[in-house]
């Protein structure tokens, strides 16, 4: 276990000891349960093969899929096609394509094509679904579907269409069933600590703030998406081979509102959501289904209830949405090494050797109107390295969008930004902070649902050549600002002050050339201002990186900047000196606009002179 990431080492027993409690369940119902029991079972682990699937794509994205029925559909037909015996296909499948025809192939084979299939497939749809907004994307999986049931009703020489698709060999049983539910917990589980799983939760849980830090999106989408349709068709495959017979309506509404129901009641959230929501939902099918057939219970007469069964999974998951959101696990992973042993964190990376890697950030004529009002405009300021510079002005001057234009979050409406002579303008966020700018928000923007660790570690992950590596710088920077202790706690059960520190490590991680810093002691105590003020104070004289820091507190401004760029009205005053700049009419005129800036300005004259 030496080698890894804290992450994955828990994410490890977690997967072992998920695989071992449906290995423990199966076996006890394969030697005690009945007959009736083991069919009930494994259909249950067919089912959790998919929903697993299912979670790995929608509980990481974010993404509702209603596409991934559909998936398992193909999958199914697939198989079929590939296992059916020669002569049951003359007959069943008269007019099969001479192509298609007499495989045979066992089933391992067939997985494997199915499974090549679903790479080819998953690619091609994901690259359209990446590039859509999360409720687009899900709105597109539902139209997806349709599709596939549509196609697979029409290709009648492959399918039969409507009409049952019969002769396919059963060679699934309670074993199969089990070694690939099993199987998927343990990938699903895994995927999660991966670099692309945090990425990808990291995207989900605050797309701007991972573009931030040189995430991109669609990155996460695309190989989450790609693997889980595998996943879909395999589970789809595996079933065909478990039912012998079905029809492409098999594959549509019901079996999606049934997987994705299941994974809701469980908590989406986690791969231990899935194995409580199908365990928990194939009890309470299995009751309910007993109930609409009617019958005696306990002395009373019930009469048959058509549609029983789906109104109370439909009403178990409105429970679950109303009373507990996260689903039944609560939306976490069980993190039993956490809960056993006390983990040794691995020891805090030393600092990095070297300076920058770019020597000055520039705006040129920048500006930028949003419906006729100029926000920014004609902004030429050098923002070199070494140096903090404070950007000051009223409210609404400009100063978040200025910012927001040096690192890509809005596109200028004229000029451009510069790293060393380099154009910046039109690159995307993630791109914008891969050439070495990274920022923080006025409006936090860490990633709730993740650890404090988590957070810097996804960050440090885009220059650390391993997961440990990351760990280890993530754990410096925590220490840095003061939040080692934190290091396991979800990042969005933070006091606002230290949410904010968590952001500075987060961007301090990623090594910058440039730090932008959005009112970086909003909402600090005066105690916790002045410990920031150090490190940024020392930060700057390790590493040599460019500060820029928009800040309303101004003696923190005039203390700690080298330079101070004054913006009103969006445009820029007056830069130089703070002393030069404190004592600039322009500027004590523009902060009499308000009263309260004004104050502000002459309290600190008075402290200051
Ligand atoms: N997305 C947007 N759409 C429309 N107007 C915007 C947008 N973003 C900013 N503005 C406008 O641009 C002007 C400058 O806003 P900005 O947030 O950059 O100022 P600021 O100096 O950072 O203010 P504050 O100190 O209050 O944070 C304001 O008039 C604001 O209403």
């Amino acid at each position: 276990m030496r080698g890894l990431s804290s992450g994955m080492k828990v994410a490890l027993v977690d997967a072992a000891a998920m695989a071992l409690a449906v290995a423990v369940v199966a076996g006890l119902i394969a030697a005690f349960g009945s007959a009736g029991a083991q069919r009930v079972a494994t259909h249950a682990g067919l089912l959790l093969v998919s929903v697993v699937s299912l979670q790995l794509f929608s509980g990481n994205t974010g993404i509702v899929s209603f596409g991934h029925a559909g998936f398992a559909g193909i999958g199914a037909y697939v198989v079929g096609v590939l296992t059916m015996p020669a002569a049951i296909q003359a007959t069943a499948l008269k007019n099969l394509p001479a192509l298609l025809a007499g495989y045979q192939l066992s089933l391992g084979t067939a997985l494997l094509v199915a499974a090549g299939i679903a790479v080819v497939l998953g690619l091609a749809t994901g690259a359209v679904l990446m590039r859509l907004t999360a409720s687009s994307a899900s709105i597109a999986t539902l139209a997806l579907l349709v599709i596939i049931v549509t196609v697979l009703v029409g290709a009648r020489e492959i399918t039969r269409g409507s009409q049952p698709f019969y002769g396919v060999p059963r060679g699934v049983g309670l074993a199969t069933a089990t070694a690939a539910a099993a199987i998927a917990l343990i990938l699903a589980r895994l995927f999660r600590d991966t670099r692309t799983g945090r990425m990808t939760r990291a995207s989900a849980d605050d797309a701007v703030g991972a573009a931030a830090i040189g995430i991109d999106r669609r990155h996460g989408v695309l190989a989450s998406w790609t693997l889980s349709v595998v996943g879909a068709m395999l589970a789809g495959g595996l079933t065909a081979q478990y039912i012998g017979a079905f029809k492409p309506q098999d594959f549509y509404f019901d079996l999606a509102f049934e997987t994705l129901a299941m994974l809701i009641v469980g908590g989406l959230h986690s791969s231990l959501g899935a194995l409580v929501g199908v365990g928990a939902t194939t009890l309470l099918i299995e009751v309910a289904r007993r109930l609409e057939e009617g019958g005696s219970f306990l002395g009373v007469d019930v009469p048959p209830v058509f549609g029983f069964t789906e109104a109370v999974l439909a009403l178990a998951m409105l429970l679950v949405i109303w009373r507990r959101p996260e689903g039944l696990s609560g939306g976490h992973e069980m993190e039993l090494l956490r809960r056993l042993v006390r983990l040794r964190p691995p020891a805090p990376a030393p600092e990095p050797e070297g300076r920058p890697a770019a020597a000055m950030l520039s705006t040129r004529g920048v500006g930028k109107r949003y419906a006729g009002v100029a926000a920014v405009a004609d902004v030429t300021l050098a923002l070199p390295t070494g140096q903090v510079t404070g950007i000051i002005g009223p409210n609404g001057a400009g100063k978040t969008t200025l910012i927001n234009l040096i690192a890509g979050q809005a596109a200028p409406s004229s000029g451009g930004v510069y790293v060393d002579g380099a154009p910046l303008a039109g690159l995307p966020a993630f791109r914008v902070a891969r050439t070495g700018i990274a920022r923080t928000f006025q409006n936090i923007r860490v990633f709730p649902h993740m650890s404090v660790l988590e957070n810097v570690m996804t960050a440090a992950e885009r220059i650390e050549p391993d997961a440990l590596a990351a760990e280890r710088a993530a754990r410096r920077e925590l220490a840095r600002l003061g939040l080692a202790e934190r290091a396991d706690r979800l990042a969005g059960t933070l006091p606002y002050g230290e949410r904010r520190r968590l952001e500075i490590a987060r961007a301090l991680v990623t090594r910058p050339s440039f730090l932008l810093l959005d009112e970086p002691a909003a909402g600090m105590n005066p105690v916790e201002t002045d410990a920031l003020m150090v490190i940024l104070a020392q930060v700057k004289r390790e590493r040599g990186l460019g500060i820029v820091l928009i800040e309303h507190d101004l003696g923190l401004v005039m203390r700690l900047c080298d330079r101070v760029a004054v913006l009103d009205h969006g445009r820029l005053i007056t830069e130089g000196p703070p002393a030069a700049v404190r004592a600039d009419p322009r500027v004590v005129e523009a902060y009499l606009g308000s009263r309260s800036s004004a104050r502000a300005l002459a309290r600190l004259s008075e402290q200051t002179q």
